[in-house]
């Protein structure tokens, strides 16, 4: 489904990552990891032809990307619509049903076929009790849900997901990754997946690419989620730990770290205070 080779992106001095060799399966889970700025959407804009690599090669389907390519769905990261947005959920989803595919003027029974499509996919996401809302009078997990059934809407071979659990609690979170894998199961979609915290995908995970300072790994999450790993991503001594079936990472000082921003100059009384 992607096969890049060589993949380099620098915007003036600054590389974002270079020499990258990636190859995603039909039906293969990828979730892309790194810190703030390291180059996770620009990757995601490669795919979609808005961004010319600067070196190497990239490829979709087998051939070249180009823009607007309908067998591509894209959730892009979550902003919250205008309170006084009147468009209804049912137009966002059929958003995603590009115009040229579907012509202009449209048959009774292309009208029809596009209402039946637009209508599994608000099912398919739970939407359907809220699909005539004006979306922007819905929460942000409501809003959610309707981007990645607009995503899915035109039945892509290959999802890219942009932080798509971003401010969503941790139930929706929950819902919307299921959506996601439940999606690839049914009909063997790739994805890829940004995010800054793995653990609501874990079980989902079979690949990690993971992004620091022009740095990277490829691999199970069991080889590339380790301390040595990380730490000699960060060139700082990180520490992941096996939390229950949770990943915990300490010492990053990012936002996937657990201890967060402060992380390493972390004092343990100050984060856990000692009950009086
Ligand atoms: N068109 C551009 N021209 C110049 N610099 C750019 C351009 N696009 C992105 N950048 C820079 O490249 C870096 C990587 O941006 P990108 O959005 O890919 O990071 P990211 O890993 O997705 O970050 P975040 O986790 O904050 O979303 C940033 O420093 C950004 O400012």
């Amino acid at each position: 489904m992607v096969s890049l080779r060589g993949a380099g992106l620098r915007f003036g001095a600054r590389s974002l990552w270079d020499g990258l060799d990636l190859d995603i399966s039909p039906g293969e889970f990828v979730a892309v990891l790194g810190p703030n700025g390291s180059g996770k959407t620009s990757l995601l804009r490669v795919l979609l032809g808005l961004q010319p690599l600067t070196a190497g090669t990239v490829r979709t389907y087998g051939g070249a990307v180009r823009t607007g390519d309908n067998r591509i769905g894209y959730v892009p990261q979550q902003k919250t619509l205008d309170r006084g947005l009147t468009l209804r959920g049912r137009d966002l989803v059929g958003l995603g049903l590009s115009g040229h595919h579907w012509g202009l003027t449209l048959s009774a029974a292309k009208r029809r076929e596009r209402t039946d499509r637009v209508r599994e996919a608000l099912d398919a996401v739970g939407a359907a009790d809220y699909a005539d809302a004006p979306v922007g009078r819905l929460s942000g997990g409501e809003q959610q849900r309707l981007r990645v059934a607009q995503a899915l809407v035109s039945d892509p071979g290959l999802l890219l997901c942009d932080e798509p659990l971003l401010s969503l609690d941790l139930a929706s979170q929950r819902k919307v990754a299921e959506l996601i894998d439940a999606r690839r199961h049914l009909a063997d979609t790739a994805v890829l997946f940004v995010t800054h915290e793995i653990n609501p995908i874990l079980p989902m995970v079979d690949t990690v690419l993971y992004i620091v300072d022009g740095r990277f790994r490829i691999g199970p999450p069991s080889e590339v989620m380790t301390s040595r790993v990380l730490s000699e991503l960060y060139r700082t001594e990180v520490d992941v730990l096996r939390v229950r079936d949770r990943i915990v990472v300490v010492g990053t000082g990012d936002s996937i770290d657990v201890l967060g921003r402060a992380g390493q100059e972390h004092h343990p009384q100050e984060q856990f205070p000692e009950p009086s």
